[in-house]
This record gives C-alpha cells, structure tokens and sequence, in this order.
C-alpha cells in the first residue's frame, strides 16, 4: 500500500517569539525540521513525502535540504493562513488510495513504533491517532471557579493522524470551523469514530522556547 508522509510545517511559530520559523531551528546539528522528515524517510525510504512550507521560506528549505542532503521523494506544497488550510492544500497535492500520516513539522522526536502503531491501526480501521496519557492533575474552568476532573478519562493527542487517503480527503472537503484543532477533530465532523493508539511520550509538540531545550536533550541522547 502506498504511504504519503504529509508534514505540515506551513506556519510562523507566533508563541516561539524567533525570527526565523520555528521548524528551521537548528537543534543538536539539524533544523527540526530535516530531523522530523528524516524519521518517516527511515521508516519507510519509498515513503511520498509532501512538505507545506510558508510559501516566503520555499528558497531556505532548498538550500537546507542541498546542505543536509536529504535524498528521497519531497514534494514542496505552500502553506495557508491556518493549519487546516495548509492541510487541505497538502492533501490537494496526493491523488490515488493509500495510508496518509499528517505531521506536525515540528515533532522531531516521533517514534518508530509509534509510525508502525499508526499504520497499522490504519490499515485495519481506517484512521490512528497516537495519545499519550495525562500525567498531572487536571481542573475545568467553571467561571470563576475551577473543579477537579479525573484525568483518566483524558488523552493528549499527538500526530501523526494517520487515515486512509480516500477517507481524510472527503472529511476536508467540510467548511473549516474554529472547532478543529486538529485532523481527528475534522473527520469527527465527518461523522468518522476515531481509533487511539499508543503514540511515544517524547513525541513533542516543538510549541514554546522551554521546548526546545527539552528536544535538544533528547536528540542528543539519541
Ligand atoms: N498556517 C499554518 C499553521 C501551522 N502549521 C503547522 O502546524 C504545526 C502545528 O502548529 P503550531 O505548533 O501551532 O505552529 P505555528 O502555527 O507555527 O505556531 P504558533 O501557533 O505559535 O504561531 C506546525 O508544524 C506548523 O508549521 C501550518 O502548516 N500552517
Ligand atoms: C495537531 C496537534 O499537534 C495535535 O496535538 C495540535 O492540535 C496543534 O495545535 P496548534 O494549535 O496548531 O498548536
């Protein structure tokens, strides 16, 4: 079955305060983003790759991708205002059936096992979404006050969503909606039960300065 990796990387990294994009952001020797591409390279060296980049940053990633000498099949697709539309235009770029993981450019420290987790639940059901469990307490705002909630009925949800080409390519056909924050949350809407499975507890979402210190230790321990 064929395998599109399509990693979105398409924004500006508001909450990083950098200059530079955060997914260019050099850690323990590469930018995040050449690691993340390189774990689905890894996993699978015929893995379809569709990048979606600020079309602003389409001439950087040229000139990393020479530096790094990333080999494999990349194609570059522009980004939109927000991550759904930088989706559906990466979604617009793959044609035929298979298994599509969408990615977030900035989560370099996806595992193996966790690509294999989602491909396989996949392939069987349709969809994967990788979770990991909550490991501190958790409150709801009511107002003005906050209750406690029990935490194991929650799960963080990571990438990469994994679906069959056929079915995420349909559920993004809706109108966006505030409510989505992510691709689970879309093909929800589309009226598609979602299957968990286990994702890796380093899986990180490069978000704030704090995390990128976290990823570099982890990268170099590797
Ligand atoms: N218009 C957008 C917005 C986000 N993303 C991508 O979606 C992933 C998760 O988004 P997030 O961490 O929110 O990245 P940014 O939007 O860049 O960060 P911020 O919200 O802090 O501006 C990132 O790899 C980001 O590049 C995208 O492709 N296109
Ligand atoms: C897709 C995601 O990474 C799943 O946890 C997350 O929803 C992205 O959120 P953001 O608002 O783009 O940071």
């Amino acid at each position: 079955m064929k395998k599109f990796a399509l990693i979105v990387a398409g924004g500006v990294g508001s909450r990083m305060g950098a200059e530079l994009p955060k997914q260019f952001i050099e850690l323990a020797g590469k930018p995040i983003l050449v690691w993340t591409i390189q774990r689905f390279l890894d996993f699978d060296p015929e893995m379809d790759v569709v990048l979606v980049l600020p079309a602003s940053q389409l001439e950087r990633w040229e000139q990393i991708r020479r530096q790094f000498q990333l080999t494999g099949k990349i194609r570059l697709v522009s980004g939109g205002e927000t991550r759904f539309q930088s989706v559906k235009n990466g979604l617009d770029a793959i044609s035929g059936s298979g298994i599509v993981f969408i990615h977030d450019g900035v989560r370099p420290l996806v595992s193996a096992q966790t690509l294999q987790h989602c491909l396989q639940t996949a392939q069987e059901k349709g969809n994967a979404l990788p979770v990991s469990p909550v490991v501190e307490s958790l409150r709801q705002l009511t107002g003005q006050a906050s209750q406690h909630v029990d935490r194991s009925r929650f799960r963080l949800v990571q990438t990469p969503q994994t679906f069959q080409t056929e079915l995420i390519k349909k559920a993004y056909e809706q109108r966006e909606s505030d409510f989505f924050t992510d691709d689970a949350s879309v093909c929800e809407a589309a009226g598609i039960a979602i299957h968990l499975v286990d994702g890796n507890p380093e899986n990180i979402k490069i978000t704030n300065p704090m995390d990128l210190r976290v990823a570099e230790a982890l990268l170099n321990l590797e």
